[in-house]
């Protein structure tokens, strides 16, 4: 078995916050008597991830993926479990892992404000000792793919939210690291630029066959650039696996489509009930009623047609951002055989 790029088991991360109610007394009681809480921000994390894969980490606000990322990262330290990234343990900071790796935050910049970013390269030559001739080749290479041109030259603080972007990553690969940890790169970003940086990114995994762990809320990012994904739910690994097959774990309804003999007729007893096109109705039902629903239909006679479908994967995603983990208990093996629990347990 080749080794694993990412290796995590039982990795975990809680924060102590101090809380307080609203109000100025409480502002003042602070100060006196502090009450602390732990935040959980991720727990018991298992993963596995091959070298020259891309994964997309999906969860809701405050899931946990920046946490994530910044653990494998090294930018915290974990407070739980192990892990290794190729081969390195992250929070060591080693020079020789921090040469291999990047992380790219779509609303943290690495680039000096004031400076034309050709200025930050510069930097970053140093920083990471990289040979001049290898710098000079793959700076230019990567501003041509960029389409940056004389953008290099123009303050930063003078560019656009894309260009910068297009800059923040230029600056994060110079040293081609064969880890790429990316959080929301395409954030705030109009479609055009969106979809330049996901062909980007395409690209350069292909070339460099570089590992690329991906958050993003566009779904459009997810489903262009990751067959694998991994939802974090509330600290928690809920699912591992084929995008392709989210759908068929977490959809909690169907829609069955009909073509309807009597045009007028009322199907609102089955279930949420829309026209579909071309004079057909939808009905929408729990997943677990299909059997029941399609067999009553077909035998009322009152149909000619009819197909049943999974929503889509937005629908499926927003299911899950808005369920309660207790609520998403699910039995059985995880469906693509990773690691990873399959099962979110009660906070
Ligand atoms: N330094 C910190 N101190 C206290 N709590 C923190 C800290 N960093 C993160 N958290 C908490 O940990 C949880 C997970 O945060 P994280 O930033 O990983 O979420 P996220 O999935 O990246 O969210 P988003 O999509 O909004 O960026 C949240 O409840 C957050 O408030």
């Amino acid at each position: 078995m080749t080794p694993a790029a990412i290796e995590a088991s039982g990795l975990g991360r809680s924060f102590t916050v101090a809380e307080r109610d609203a109000g100025l007394r409480s502002a003042v009681g602070v100060l006196v008597r502090r009450r602390k809480q732990q935040v959980h921000a991720l727990q018991d994390v298992g993963i596995r991830v091959e070298p020259g894969e891309i994964v997309g980490i999906l969860g809701a606000n405050g899931a946990g993926k920046t946490t994530l990322l910044k653990l494998l990262s090294g930018l915290l330290h974990p407070s739980a479990g192990s892990v290794r990234v190729l081969g390195h343990d992250p929070a060591r900071r080693e020079p020789a892992y921090l040469r291999r790796m990047a992380l790219v935050m779509g609303n943290r910049y690495q680039l000096q404000w004031d400076l034309p970013a050709v200025d930050s390269f510069e930097l970053n030559r140093a920083i990471y000792r990289i040979p001049r001739e290898r710098f000079r080749q793959t700076r230019d290479e990567l501003v041509e793919l960029l389409d940056l041109g004389d953008l290099v030259r123009k303050p930063v603080r003078n560019l656009s939210l894309g260009e910068r972007m297009k800059m923040e990553l230029v600056g994060s690969l110079l040293h081609r690291p064969e880890m790429l940890f990316l959080d929301e790169p395409t954030l705030g970003l109009d479609v055009a630029m969106q979809r330049r940086i996901r062909t980007f990114v395409a690209e350069y995994n292909r070339t460099r066959s570089a590992t690329v762990l991906l958050t993003s809320h566009y779904m459009a990012d997810i489903e262009a650039l990751c067959q694998r994904v991994v939802v974090v739910h509330c600290g928690r690994v809920l699912y591992d696996g084929d995008l392709s097959r989210l759908g068929e774990r977490f959809a909690a309804h169907r829609d069955i489509e009909v073509t309807p003999t009597d045009p007028g007729v009322d199907l609102s007893g089955f279930g949420e009930c829309r026209p579909a096109s071309a004079g057909r109705l939808r009905v929408r039902v729990e997943a677990a009623r299909v059997p029941e629903v399609t067999t009553r239909l077909l035998a009322g006679g009152g149909v000619t047609d009819l197909t049943v479908t999974r929503p889509a994967i937005e629908d499926v995603i927003e299911h899950i951002f808005t369920s309660d983990a207790v609520d998403l208990r699910v039995d059985g093996a995880d469906p693509a055989g990773r690691g990873a629990p399959a099962t979110a347990a009660a906070p």
